[in-house]
């Protein structure tokens, strides 16, 4: 790799360049965070709108409107940082305050998560954040042996489907059917009931309906929908839309926790000493919405990449996960069982997926605001930053900056094998932190970084173990905000 020492985090304090203005203005008013929305969702899209402007302010740190911004929303004015050593600062929660920053300049309105600001809105300082977060980590562990098994049922289900669909129109759509599937599967394994079971607090055979419905109307603001874009604009990006458009919803998803999660609702107060009624609506939020677009906007993404590079290696793939699974299996078992071990034992299909990671993962934008004035470092220039400014960042840029990583816009299913792999990993930052770094109560990292990484390999797994190989259709495509993708046959395993 070219020169990953030079986005190595460095002392801002004395910086190292000399002190420029950071490029960019804000235009007039309302019309300047008017006018960069309207580019930014419609005439330039998400990627063009900071590549035009990267390229004009010849600077990978420049102002610009976030959005939504005014009449509807709050101020919007920020700072984009769109290379791996100005992001860097966002990894550092000595130096950014995320209280309510997630989506940038706004918080959806509380009426959405209970009335609760909930743990993905707090800051590190906030002692509710350490509470949660450990919450989260209990439960990922205690949880841990039904991970496996849980998706085992869901993917079979769902692969199920995914023959008859193919054997009846010849193609099977797979971004809503592996939402289902995530769904499930999450309820299944942390809160131990399928949505759609029949009996008291179930969500029913439409619970995919339920969530897309809560989802669309809270985060509105930055949705991206089928819809012709001036009434995407006008309905979702100009104003807000009032949580009362989802009552409905919302109480059936807080009626299934209460009923449901009693497990984890014990935990939560016995040993955590938090609010039952809090904890239904936290939790609502991180599986609703972390670990479920979290994880299932990963498999559209895996399909695609894998359709693309075709069957020699998906056979390569297919061979490795077999060959693991095989020697990892439990004494005197028939051996199609995927182990814990098995997947630590898959390095190509792990590299698969950290790749796939670094050019799509399932969320783009990471946000925090200033907690003091200081010197932020670009690769070429240094800046002053004053406290209190809305910092951001944008993966696509981020974990594509060609100081860092060789041929960053193609995928290269390899490229975290070996020493050259190892060297690079610290830079691959999906989860808001580093790849060589772990998730903790006093980070803002992802809680399921290891065991997202290790869900996503399952899925592939489970597909080699049920096919030799598959083909997606021609009309495919992914992008930042769209994945659209379906699959065109599924060829059975055949020995
Ligand atoms: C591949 C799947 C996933 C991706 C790409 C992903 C990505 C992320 C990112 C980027 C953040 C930081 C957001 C920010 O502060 O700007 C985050 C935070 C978080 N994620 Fe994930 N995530 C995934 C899976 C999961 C799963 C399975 C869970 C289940 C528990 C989860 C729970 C959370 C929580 C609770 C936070 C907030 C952490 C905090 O506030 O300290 N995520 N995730
Ligand atoms: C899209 C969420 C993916 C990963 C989840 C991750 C990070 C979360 C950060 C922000 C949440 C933004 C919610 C986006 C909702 C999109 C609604 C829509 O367009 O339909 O946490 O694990």
């Amino acid at each position: 790799m070219s020169k990953p020492a030079a986005a190595a985090p460095s002392d801002p304090s004395k910086p190292s360049k000399p002190l420029k203005e950071v490029p960019g203005s804000y235009g007039l008013p309302v019309l300047g965070a008017v006018k960069d929305r309207l580019d930014f969702y419609w005439f330039q899209g998400d990627t063009e709108f900071f590549r035009i402007r990267m390229e004009q302010h010849k600077s990978t740190v420049f102002r610009v409107n976030y959005s939504p911004g005014p009449p509807g929303y709050p101020d919007s004015r920020g700072i984009i940082l769109l290379d791996q050593k100005s992001f860097s600062v966002l990894l550092d929660n000595s130096k950014v305050d995320k209280s309510d920053t997630l989506l940038g300049p706004y918080i959806p309105n509380l009426a959405f998560t209970g009335g609760y600001r909930v743990l993905p809105y707090l800051d590190t300082s906030e002692a509710k954040h350490t509470a949660y977060k450990d919450l989260i980590f209990e439960l990922l562990h205690v949880n841990s042996s039904r991970i496996i098994p849980e998706y085992n049922k869901v993917f079979a289900e769902t692969a199920g489907s995914w023959e008859e669909r193919i054997a009846k129109s010849g193609k099977a759509e797979v971004f809503a059917s592996s939402d289902a599937m995530i769904t499930r599967f999450l309820l299944r394994t942390i809160v131990h009931k399928d949505p759609a079971e029949p009996g008291p607090a179930s969500l029913g055979p439409k619970f995919r309906d339920t969530y897309q419905l809560w989802t669309g109307v809270n985060f509105a603001g930055i949705a991206h929908t089928p819809l012709p874009h001036f009434l995407e604009e006008l309905l979702f990006h100009t104003f807000r839309l009032p949580p009362f458009l989802v009552k409905k919803q919302y109480k059936a998803l807080a009626n299934f926790y209460r009923t449901h999660a009693t497990e984890a609702l014990d935990l939560a107060e016995k040993k955590y000493g938090l609010d039952r009624e809090e904890t239904v609506h936290q939790l609502i939020l991180i599986l609703g919405i972390n670990a479920r677009l979290g994880l299932h906007k990963m498999i559209p993404a895996l399909i695609y990449y894998l359709g693309l590079l075709g069957e020699d290696f998906q056979a390569k793939i297919a061979a490795e996960v077999r060959s693991a699974v095989h020697k990892n299996r439990a004494q005197g078992e028939e051996g199609v069982n995927i182990t814990t071990q098995a997947l630590l034992e898959m390095p190509l299909l792990r590299s698969t997926v950290l790749e796939t990671l670094r050019l799509t993962p399932s969320i783009f934008y990471m946000y925090g605001r200033a907690r003091e004035d200081m010197v932020i470092e670009s690769h070429d220039a240094a800046f002053q930053i004053k406290k209190g400014e809305l910092l951001g960042g944008h993966q696509y840029f981020v974990m594509r900056d060609p100081e860092v990583f060789e041929e960053p816009h193609k995928f290269v299913a390899d490229r975290f094998l070996g020493e050259r792999g190892k060297a690079v990993l610290p830079y691959l930052v999906w989860s808001n932190g580093r790849e060589t770094e772990s998730p903790a109560s006093s980070n803002k990292q992802c809680p399921a970084k290891d065991v997202a990484e290790l869900i996503t390999m399952q899925f592939v797994a489970e597909m080699f173990l049920r096919y030799d190989s598959f083909e997606i259709t021609k009309d495919s495509f992914i992008n930042t905000t769209e994945l659209n993708v379906h699959l065109k046959s599924l060829k059975k395993r055949s020995v």
